[in-house]
């Protein structure tokens, strides 16, 4: 799975939520998978729950100074009183833990899973076919701080998560870059970005930790024989 990078199982066979693993990308950053999270029952309850209740939008933002819909249903829901979040000149409207009980017990198994750890905010996606998707990106925005804590878990569908290295100011400009023999578009499109690929199983979390948001970015790509619904929750903690 990991190309690069170190990987540890979790040395506990009876852990009940199983197939634990981290993986160090290096630099400070770190991801935490653990297949098993939810039972496939439960997962399957909370599935049909969000897909029913959620009052999913599938919104138009600006991407490089062009308005395009966003390729997947989207939701917020974030705690009273925070920063609003906004990315791509939109900006969602904050729904209220209260009106989704469901959101709080998740929460609170995540809570529960990774101690010391708070959120206060959630994203919520659904793929609806394998033609929604994520593009590369990462959730650096401010109101999260430098290093933000991200918890994904995700239900339905399995769908590929890529993550890659962002390309560092050595790798872009090389000093001997002057000297190579290839032009420099030729150069960059043949440089091997670092990569790593996870299947995101149903009932699973994926968690991303320390520098991942600042020199990682992650995408969920299109896949044509993906012929059913994903929904995915993304929990963070903005920095009030
Ligand atoms: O659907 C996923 O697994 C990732 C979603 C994501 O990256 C995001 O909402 O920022
Ligand atoms: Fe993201």
């Amino acid at each position: 799975m990991s190309l690069l990078g170190f990987v540890r199982e979790n040395p506990n066979p009876s852990d009940v939520r199983g197939g634990s693993r981290t993986i160090d990308l290096g630099n400070g950053s770190e991801v935490f998978y653990v297949s098993r999270f939810i039972s496939p029952d439960r997962s399957w309850e909370w599935f049909h729950y969000l897909d029913k209740e959620i009052p999913w939008t599938r919104p138009s933002i600006h991407v490089f100074g062009r308005s395009c819909v966003q390729p997947r249903d989207v939701c917020y829901v974030a705690n009273k009183g925070l920063s609003d979040l906004q990315y791509s000149g939109y900006q969602p409207h904050a729904y209220s833990w209260d009106e989704y009980p469901v959101l709080k017990d998740i929460l609170e198994a995540v809570h529960e899973a990774l101690p010391g750890s708070k959120f206060n905010s959630l994203l919520l996606n659904r793929y609806k076919t394998g033609s929604d998707y994520v593009s590369w990106h990462s959730d650096d925005e401010k109101l999260y701080g430098p290093a933000p804590e991200i918890a994904s878990v995700s239900f339905g569908c399995e769908r590929e998560f890529l993550l890659k290295k962002k390309p560092t100011k050595r790798s872009v400009q090389s000093p001997d870059s002057s000297h190579s023999e290839q032009p420099a578009s030729k150069r960059l499109k043949s440089s091997h970005a670092e990569q790593h690929s996870f299947v995101l199983k149903h009932g699973s979390l994926l968690v991303m930790r320390g520098y991942t948001q600042r020199d990682w970015v992650h995408s969920v790509p299109k896949r044509a024989k993906a012929n059913s619904v994903r929904i995915n929750l993304t929990f963070r903690l903005v920095m009030v």
